[in-house]
Order: structure tokens, then C-alpha cells, then sequence
């Protein structure tokens, strides 16, 4: 079987043509989306994601400014700087660039944005929604998985569905979205025993290790769905996911790459989110 490839950078571009009419409609009642990013200290990795989503920002016409901050901020300095973008009427989605300096407590971050603003769809809030099937901001990358499946027309529901990897921005919440839509699903992660025993058994195998192309074609079911949102950047400078590609994509049916899989599927969520933050709040 040869696979095909799911291009989370075609998608999007796509996805983008749809949302600069919905912004243009939105600006002629007056109201241009507007998100405001923070970056804390000076992690070059994390200013080269925050200038992606300040590009993609502007190719559909969502107004976009960044606060950063030094890495000597004070956790106090930084809610207070939330509280005052909570405040304010014109900032519709509020993001804070992950990770953030070790003196700062990520959990009491993350609640002291207004959830009607958390385009991330990290607060306890919005996660409870997520989990009982309300209309809330569904996180960037599990969001972005789904729509990869959905705009390919893979069934989910019925299937065994395999989540590799629990963290609370991607793994945990992919599952909850994949049991949303009726699959059946595994949770596997650092302490599983037997691996193997799981991806072999996925119809849908989502990769979220963060372990440079730690999946192959040894660990899948013939006609496999591989979603692969691991990105590791190599010694070299390129990017490689957490699956060898070349390998994998001789049994699966459907694949997505790295880079131009998951990764511009994540921003391009963020985008749907700020213009459902900037709709939510003026009721159109
Ligand atoms: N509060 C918060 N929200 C986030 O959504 C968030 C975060 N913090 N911290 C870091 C991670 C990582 N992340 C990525 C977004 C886009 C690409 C992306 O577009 N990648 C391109 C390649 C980009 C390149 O070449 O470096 C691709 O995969 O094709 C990757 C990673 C969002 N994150």
C-alpha cells in the first residue's frame, strides 16, 4: 500500500481563503478580530511559532500584536498584564506562548485568562467544555488533527483510535476529540508496557512522543491512519516528526508529513478561534 499524504500547509492555505472572507465580512460591521500574543524571555524556537502566527494573522486579516517580555518577569507582573488585556474590549483572543520561564506557574497563567479570550483552549473551562461536547474553543492542535481527518473523509467513528503521548495541550485532548466523534480510544505514553501491543491495533495512530521518528512500519496495522505531531529539529537544522516517514508510509493509507503536516494545521486553528472570540463577543 502506498500512502497518501495529508498536507496540513494545503489545508490550510485553503482554510485561510474561507476565513479572510468571514473577516472581511466581520470588518464591514465594523469588528477586525484581534489577537494579542505574549512571549516571556527570549527562546528563539518560540519567537520564530509566534512570527508564523503573526503571518498567518495577517493573510486573513486578523489584527495581531505581541507583547514580549524579558525572562526576569515576575509571575505578578505577567496576570497583571493578562488582567489588563481581559479588560479590554478590543483584544478578542489572548495567547501565551508556552513554555514559559521556570519562576512562572503555567496552571495560574493560563486561569487568569478570560475564557471567553482563550484562544488556546487551555483554561479548565474551556477543557470541561471540550469534555462534555459544548461549543467552546477547542485546543489548536488536537482541533487541527480532526479537521486533517475530516477533510479526507476518514471515518472515526467505530474506530480504534491510539493516542501516543498524554500531555494536556495535545495527547489528552486529542483523545477526548477522537471519543467526541465516536472512536474507540487508547491512551499509551512513557510508561506503557509493550508499545507495539497498541499501535498494532490502531486505526487511527496519532503520534504525540516527542521521540525523533520513534514509529515505523514495524509498529503498524496495514492501512493505517498516521497523524504525526511530533517536531524535532535535527542537529542539521531540518525538522522530522516522531515517525519515519519513508518507512510508515509503505503500510499506511493515510499519512501526514513534518514539516507541512500537523504543525501549520495548529496555527490555522488559532486563526478560526480569535474570529470566533472576536464574534463571541459583539454577538454577530
Ligand atoms: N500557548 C501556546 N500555543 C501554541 O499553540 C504553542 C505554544 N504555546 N508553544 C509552542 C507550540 C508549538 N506550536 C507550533 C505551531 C506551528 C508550527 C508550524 O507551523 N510548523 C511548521 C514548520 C515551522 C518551522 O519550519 O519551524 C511545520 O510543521 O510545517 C509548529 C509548532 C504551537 N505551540
Amino acid at each position: 500500500m502506498s500512502a497518501e499524504v495529508i498536507n496540513g500547509k494545503d489545508l490550510s492555505y485553503e482554510l485561510k481563503q474561507e476565513m479572510k472572507e468571514e473577516v472581511n465580512v466581520l470588518k464591514h460591521k465594523g469588528l477586525t478580530p484581534h489577537l494579542t500574543v505574549i512571549i516571556v524571555g527570549d527562546n528563539p524556537a518560540s519567537k520564530s511559532y509566534v512570527r508564523g502566527k503573526q503571518k498567518a494573522s495577517d493573510e486573513v486579516g486578523i489584527s495581531s500584536d505581541v507583547i514580549e517580555l524579558p525572562a526576569s518577569t515576575s509571575e505578578e507582573e505577567l496576570l497583571q498584564i493578562i488582567t489588563e488585556l481581559n479588560n479590554d474590549s478590543t483584544v478578542h483572543g489572548i495567547l501565551v506562548q508556552l513554555p514559559l520561564p521556570e519562576h512562572i506557574r503555567e496552571e495560574s497563567v493560563i486561569v487568569s485568562i478570560d475564557p471567553s479570550k482563550d484562544v488556546d483552549g487551555f483554561h479548565p473551562v474551556n477543557i470541561g467544555r471540550m469534555m462534555t461536547g459544548e461549543d467552546t474553543f477547542l485546543p489548536c492542535t488536537p482541533a487541527g488533527i480532526i479537521t486533517m481527518l475530516k477533510s479526507k473523509n476518514i471515518e472515526i467513528s467505530g474506530k480504534h483510535a491510539v493516542v501516543l503521548g498524554r500531555s494536556n495541550i495535545v495527547g489528552k485532548p486529542v483523545g477526548q476529540l477522537l471519543l467526541n466523534e465516536n472512536a474507540t480510544v487508547t491512551y499509551c505514553h512513557s510508561r506503557t508496557n509493550d508499545l507495539k501491543a497498541f499501535t498494532k491495533q490502531a486505526d487511527i495512530l496519532v503520534v504525540a512522543l516527542g521521540i525523533p521518528e520513534m514509529i515505523n512500519d514495524t509498529h503498524l496495522k496495514e492501512g493505517a491512519v498516521v497523524i504525526d505531531v511530533g517536531i524535532n529539529r535535527l542537529d542539521d537544522g531540518s525538522l522530522t516528526g516522531d515517525v519515519d516517514f519513508d518507512r510508515a508510509k509503505e503500510v499506511t493509507s493515510y499519512i501526514t508529513p513534518v514539516p507541512r503536516g500537523v504543525g501549520p494545521m495548529t496555527i490555522t486553528m488559532l486563526l478560526k478561534n480569535t474570529i470566533k472570540a472576536a464574534r463571541g463577543l459583539s454577538g454577530n
